[in-house]
């Protein structure tokens, strides 16, 4: 007998209370071992227009509904009693006679009267300024006017749908998209922004559709029935977009990457490929890396969710920062540890060396930046070397007496590193690139790297030496939309090419309609790479609706205050844990005001230096820690002129070219903080406000 475990039973087992759902999964466990035992009690589910589907006793409450075809059991849904029987009276299971994916199709006579109404309705708390008026009450036009009943039905719409569907306007559709399948409901959707429809290819198995795949599992045993229902909550452990899928599953023949706007889950790809590659190669040591420690961990966290505890998986993986993981092979192949100079130890050394050259005219800020980015990151050791190296923007400015006289200064930096034995993080990676750039040995089989987009000069050549010779031995994931601490350049140029091997996920799992939108308002449609790779942003989907983000901008600083700690406290009171509210700002000097604004709504906060993580506390941080986060609640305050984009940043640069480089990171910083909202969004400065924020509204 074949077991089939659906989506919509993952989400309503998750809507159980904790013993409610131990002892649904015991059942859960008994149908699989065998559903034709006494002890289970079956039922047929008379008023269904399916005839198919039965419930099952869990307690004298709880009912699973099960899908019987044949030879297989598909678990379906879990609720209590009456809402079980509701759910599978309006349902029916069936072939999609277009696109041949089974869906779950909502009876279309039942939900008449919830079609109608929006699926959120927008609450706005009482606010101490003025929010945008709701747009005039015209009637909005028909979306899909164009488009044929053949053209909804090849991009699953259910036939009991099209009628709906072809009446849909802007204001209804999303509430409608509820009631579709999730494929149908994104083709629309991605129709709706750009005037594309995509046609689902037709697949001869229905069971082996994507789309099938991306609702209902096949399972193969207990183990895996345990697995999967063990991580109710994470389904993205279990069930993949069927673009998620492909990139996961394909054989590359060079280093490959995964692109996409925020929250469209390159993170969830990137870690099912790590599972994917073990479980095919029983050989496989792999390498799960990413920018930072605290993403490391979060990373070996959601890990564990996907293997299920399995030990034979678990340890042929080691998940390390980039600079933990040169570390440990530095201290393996050089049988000690590496001392590394902290960024204020350099500062102080260039300080000096300048002094001590007697160069001046530079500012701190620019020496600084001009040793992370041109001379560190280059590994740059000669006044020749430094005359060539392949930077971007500088290059203008800086003439040959310039170039002369900072090389005055920087070869003594080198040189003051080299007396106390110091590495720096570049010089780091650049002793453990040499030492295995010639060895045919490596240490892993298959490197995967999240936020790729953030990997510097040193890192990149690092992991290409570290990585063995063979085609897919390198996978990216990572969205140069979001690039904030590194300056670009070519990955072509160190040998990492992933043109024709780079894939872009489209559907966002994490943030509404809403602040996607906005978000996507910061950046341009497309963005280029250095190496020309274009990543086309254009078609995002977001997969469900929330609230209009609020931008403010207050006369003064009490005045944003007074309305920040108003939506913080109606967010309170609408019952959000302060662990899901984090508040952003630009740099540490703006902190303070956040803090104010926390402490004004009674709010509980941590901040990174103070106290640790704990359920019951918001986090209050710059934006640079946003990264890799998620919440539902978001806050960026203090985005006023000369904050938001810096204007120390601004007035360091050397020519137009790094001008627009710096506007474009300071734009990304926002962009990256506000997609860590899931349903709201709140912005705000004080007057005149940052001209991002003017882009927004
Ligand atoms: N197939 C899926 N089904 C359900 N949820 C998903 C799926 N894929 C991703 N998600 C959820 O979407 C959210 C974003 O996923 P993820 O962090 O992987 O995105 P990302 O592209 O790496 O985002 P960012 O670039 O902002 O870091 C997460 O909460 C994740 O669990």
């Amino acid at each position: 007998m074949t077991t089939i475990l659906a989506d919509s039973f993952t989400s309503s087992l998750a809507k159980l209370a904790n013993d409610e759902q131990k002892q649904a999964k015991l059942t859960a466990f008994d149908l699989q071992a065998n559903p034709d035992q006494p002890g289970l009690q079956f039922h047929r589910i008379d008023k269904s227009k399916d005839p198919n589907f039965w419930s099952v006793r869990v307690n004298r409450d709880l009912r699973i509904i099960i899908h019987k075809t044949g030879d297989s059991v598909m678990l379906a849904y879990v609720d209590h009693h009456d809402d079980a029987y509701k759910w599978a009276e309006r349902r029916r299971i069936e072939t999609h006679p277009s696109t041949g994916a089974i869906q779950i199709v909502e009876v279309r006579e039942r939900v008449e009267e919830v079609a109608l109404q929006p699926a959120i309705q927008p609450v706005q708390a009482d606010l101490p300024f003025e929010v945008a008026p709701d747009k005039e009450s015209i009637p909005a036009p028909p979306l899909f006017a164009k488009l044929t009943p053949d053209h909804l039905l090849s991009v699953g719409v259910p036939q009991d749908w099209l009628a709906d569907v072809a009446e849909a306007t802007e204001d209804s559709f999303f509430a409608l998209a509820s009631h579709l399948p999730q494929e149908a409901g994104e083709a629309l959707l991605e129709y709706a922004a750009t005037g594309i429809l995509k046609p689902a290819e037709p697949v001869e198995d229905p069971l082996e559709h994507p789309d099938t795949m991306r609702r209902f599992r096949v399972l193969e045993g207990l183990d895996e029935l345990q697995a999967a229902l063990d991580a109710p909550f994470e389904k993205w452990a279990v069930f993949l977009h069927p673009l998620q899928r492909g990139v996961v599953e394909r054989d590359y023949s060079g280093p490959a990457r995964v692109a996409g706007s925020a929250g469209t889950g390159k993170t969830v790809v990137a870690l099912h490929r790590v599972m994917r590659i073990l479980r095919l190669d029983p050989d496989a040591r792999v390498l799960l890396t990413t920018f930072s420690d605290p993403l490391a961990d979060a990373l070996k966290r959601k890990l564990a969710v996907l293997s299920g505890g399995r030990d034979d998986l678990e340890g042929r993986v080691t998940v390390a920062s980039f600079r933990r993981i040169a570390e440990e092979l530095f201290g393996l192949t050089a049988g000690r540890k590496a001392h590394i100079a902290d960024r204020e130890t350099v500062r102080g050394l260039i300080e000096r060396a300048a002094n001590d050259a007697g160069v001046h005219g530079f500012s701190p800020r620019f020496l600084i930046s001009e040793w992370e980015n041109v001379i560190d990151a280059w590994r740059i050791d000669s006044a020749d070397a430094y005359a060539e190296v392949p930077r971007m923007g500088r290059k203008n400015r800086l003439g040959q007496k310039q170039r002369e006289a900072l090389w005055q200064v920087f070869s003594r930096v080198r040189e003051a590193l080299r007396q106390k034995a110091l590495f720096t993080p570049a010089s780091l990676f650049q002793a453990v690139t040499s030492t295995y750039a010639s060895r045919a040995e490596k240490p892993f089989t298959h490197i995967v790297v999240d936020e790729a987009q953030d990997l510097g000069v040193p890192e990149l050549r690092f992991l290409g030496a570290i990585a063995p010779d063979s085609p897919d031995a390198l996978f990216f994931a990572g969205d140069i939309g979001q690039r904030i601490f590194q300056q670009p350049f070519s990955w072509k140029g160190l040998g990492i090419d992933v043109r024709g091997r780079s894939f872009t996920l489209k559907v966002n799992y994490r943030t509404s309609q809403q602040i996607r939108q906005m978000a996507d308002r910061l950046l341009p449609k497309t963005i280029r790479d250095v190496d020309g790779l274009e990543d086309d942003r254009r078609g995002a989907v977001s997969v469900f609706e929330g609230i209009e983000p609020t931008v403010v901008i207050a006369d003064d600083e009490a005045a944003e205050r007074d309305a920040a700690a108003a939506f913080i406290r109606a967010l309170l009171e609408d019952g959000i844990p302060p662990d899901q509210i984090a508040i952003f700002v630009r740099s540490p000097a703006e902190v303070p005001r956040a803090r104010a604004i926390a402490e004004a709504a009674a709010l509980p906060y941590r901040t990174v230096s103070s106290g640790k993580a704990s359920d019951d506390t918001a986090l209050v941080g710059i934006m640079h820690l946003a990264k890799g986060l998620e919440f539902r609640t978001v806050l960026v305050v203090a985005c006023d002129e000369g904050v938001l984009p810096l204007a120390a940043r601004v007035a360091d640069v050397a020519d137009e070219f790094e001008l627009d480089e710096v506007i474009a990171t300071e734009r990304q910083l926002l962009y990256v903080a506000a997609t860590r909202a899931r349903d709201r969004l709140f912005l705000s400065s004080v007057k005149p406000g940052s001209e991002f924020l003017e882009d927004l509204i």
